[in-house]
C-alpha cells in the first residue's frame, strides 16, 4: 500500500486522516509512529496556508519526501473570527482542548442562539520537494452549543453542532464525523493528487 507522511502530531487528527485515506488505499503516517522524533514546526504564518504550508515543507525538507499537513481551526463569527489560526492554544500554552473549549464558551455567554454561527476550516498543504506545494481547503458550517457535550472526536468537537444536526460533533459517531468534516471536504478537493501517486 502507498505510504503517506501527515506532519501532525495531534492523535484525533492522525486517527481521522487513516480513516479517510484507507477509501484511497493510502496508509497515512503521523509524525507519532516515526521513529526519529521531527521538530515541532513553529506556526508563524498569519493564515491557515502559510502554517500548512511552513508545516509540510519543514518535514518534507528532513525526510527528502513528499510530506501532507494540515492546519485547521474554528471560525467564530461572533468573535470576529476568533480563535482561527489560534485555535490549538487559544487559552495559552501548553495546548489543552479542554481549557480552550471553555474560553469560547464562557467568550459566547450571551450570544444568542442565532449569532452563534460558526466553521470549522481545514487547509491541507503537500509539500513535495522540487516543486510547488499544493494548497486546498475544506469547511464545515454550523454553530457553538452552551455546553461541552459528547466524548468522540477532539478538540472544539463537544461544542461545534454542525448545520442540519443537532447533536455536537463529538455526539457524532467517527463515520458520521467523517461524512460531513471540513478535513474530508478538504481531502476531497485533493482527490487527483492521491490517485496519482
Ligand atoms: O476536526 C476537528 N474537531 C475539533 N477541533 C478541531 C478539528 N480540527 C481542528 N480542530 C482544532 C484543534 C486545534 O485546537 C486546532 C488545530 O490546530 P493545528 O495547529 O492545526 O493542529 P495541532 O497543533 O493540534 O497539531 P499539528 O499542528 O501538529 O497538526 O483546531
Ligand atoms: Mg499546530
Amino acid at each position: 500500500m502507498k505510504k503517506v507522511i501527515i506532519a501532525t502530531k495531534n492523535k484525533g487528527k492522525a486517527k481521522e486522516f487513516k480513516t479517510l485515506f484507507a477509501k484511497y488505499n493510502i496508509q497515512a503516517v503521523s509524525l507519532l509512529e516515526l521513529k526519529d522524533n521531527m521538530p515541532d514546526v513553529d506556526e508563524t504564518g498569519s493564515t491557515f496556508e502559510e502554517n500548512a504550508a511552513l508545516k509540510a515543507e519543514e518535514i518534507a525538507g528532513v525526510l527528502n519526501t513528499p510530506v501532507l499537513a494540515d492546519d485547521s481551526g474554528l471560525v467564530i463569527d461572533a468573535l470576529g473570527g476568533r480563535p482561527g489560526i489560534y485555535s490549538a492554544r487559544y487559552a495559552g500554552e501548553p495546548k489543552n482542548d479542554q481549557a480552550n473549549t471553555e474560553k469560547v464558551i464562557a467568550e459566547l455567554a450571551n450570544v444568542p442562539e442565532h449569532e452563534r454561527t460558526a466553521r470549522f476550516v481545514c487547509v491541507l498543504a503537500v509539500a513535495i520537494p522540487g516543486n510547488n506545494t499544493i494548497l486546498k481547503s475544506g469547511y464545515c458550517e454550523g454553530r457553538i452549543g452552551t455546553h461541552p457535550k459528547g466524548e468522540n472526536g477532539f478538540g472544539y468537537d463537544p461544542i461545534f453542532i454542525p448545520e442540519g444536526f443537532e447533536e455536537t460533533m463529538a455526539e457524532l459517531s467517527s463515520e458520521e464525523k467523517n461524512n460531513i468534516s471540513h478535513r474530508n471536504n478538504a481531502i476531497v478537493q485533493l482527490e487527483d493528487w492521491l490517485r496519482s501517486i
